[in-house]
């Protein structure tokens, strides 16, 4: 490979601190291109992941891998006429090939909710599937940037830190829970309300992602607007029940797929870019954390080029919003032990 091919000069547009919009010159790794695997890829996620992930520019190889159906996605996706050279990988024998070489490992695979149950309901079948392939990852990526889907998130991303750990591959910059569908979600309603233009919104979501760990920080929403108690209550609450909400409108057929495939993609972007030297990538998401007591936390995160650059602090926070940091502590502590249990009992 040439280093011309390899190293290229790129503008980004990017916002000071006073909201003016500049253009400046950055220098990215992009000529190689990345692979990317998705494993669950047959699923409700997995196939419109497939599909976001194959329109992506930033992939060169695109690693298809889930216990069935994967040959059927594989060649559908594949004849969409972009960058990437599509495979799909199906049964445990094939899952070392479907990972090697791995840039970015993106898991959504694991049974959803049905209507009534928790996301730790899903804990006793999805921690198994989780920590199974996160001993493979060990195996054959273990540079991998790794983007947990699968549920119970709070618990799912302690496990897999402690495969890699005992695989002696643990890397805190690598691993990540996407939370992205949270922002996704409160930047939408909050747009909603407050009646502004939602590709202008930002809003900042920490804790985790069940319930009231969940934790949309509407305060600190972009653009202000002038809400009352009640509505950011009411937007609060819409947040931490977005996942019920759809998996009662689908009522038995599983949970939020289409928008969390889009978030899932969006996030997958943020961390191939930050690989690539884009600068000032910031999204939130589930990861090893100072920024509380708690050893996981979802908060603001730069991507860099090995992964997590810097944590991000959770700036000023309402009194509400603290109470609500107070009250998600100890959920998150016990589904972040449950997960640790669970990866040294078996
Ligand atoms: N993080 C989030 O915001 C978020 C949002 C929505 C859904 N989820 C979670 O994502 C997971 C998947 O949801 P879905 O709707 O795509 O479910 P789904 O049942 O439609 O698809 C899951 C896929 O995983 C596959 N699978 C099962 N065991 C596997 C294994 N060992 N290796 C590889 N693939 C395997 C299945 O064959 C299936 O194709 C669920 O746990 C759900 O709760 C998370
Ligand atoms: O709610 C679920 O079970 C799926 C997912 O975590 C979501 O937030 O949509």
């Amino acid at each position: 490979m040439r280093p011309s091919m390899l190293r290229s000069v790129h503008s980004a547009i990017t916002r000071s601190s006073g909201g003016q919009v500049s253009r400046r010159a950055y220098s990215v790794d992009s000529g190689s291109g990345r692979k990317v695997a998705v494993l669950g890829a047959a699923g409700g996620i997995g196939q419109p992941l497939a599909l976001l992930m194959k329109l992506n520019p930033l992939v060169s190889h695109l690693s298809l891998y889930d216990i069935a159906g994967t040959p059927g996605v594989a060649a559908d996706v594949g004849h969409i006429n972009t960058r990437s050279e599509v495979k799909g990988y199906m049964g445990d024998e094939n899952l070392g090939a479907a990972l090697e070489g791995c840039d970015v490992v993106i898991i959504p695979a694991g049974v959803p909710r049905k209507p009534g149950m928790t996301r730790d309901d899903l804990f006793n079948i999805n921690a198994g599937i989780v920590k199974s392939l996160c001993t493979a990852i060990a195996k054959y990526c273990p540079n991998a940037l790794v983007n947990m889907i699968s549920n119970p998130v709070n618990s799912t991303v302690p496990i897999a830190a402690e495969v890699f750990k005992k695989a002696g591959t643990y890397d805190e910059k690598r691993l990540f829970g996407v939370t992205t569908l949270d922002v996704v979600r409160a930047k939408t309603f909050y747009a909603g309300k407050a009646n502004v233009p939602v590709a202008e919104v930002n809003v900042p979501v920490v804790g985790g992602h069940a319930g009231i760990t969940i934790l949309p920080l509407f305060s600190q929403a972009t653009p202000k607007a002038n809400l009352s108690d009640e509505d950011i209550i009411a937007l609060t609450k819409r947040t931490q029940d977005g996942g019920t909400e759809v998996v009662e409108a689908k009522a038995g057929k599983g949970s939020a797929t289409l928008s969390m495939a889009y978030a899932g993609a969006l996030f997958a972007d943020a961390c191939l870019k930050g690989l690539n030297g884009v600068p000032d990538v910031v999204e939130c998401s589930y990861v090893q954390s100072n920024v509380t007591e708690l050893p996981f936390f979802a908060s603001k995160v730069r991507l860099g080029k090995n992964g997590v650059e810097e944590v991000l602090g959770l700036g000023p926070l309402s009194g509400f919003e603290k109470d609500g940091l107070e009250k998600l502590k100890p959920e998150l502590a016990a589904s972040i032990e449950k997960g640790i249990k669970f990866a040294n009992q078996s």
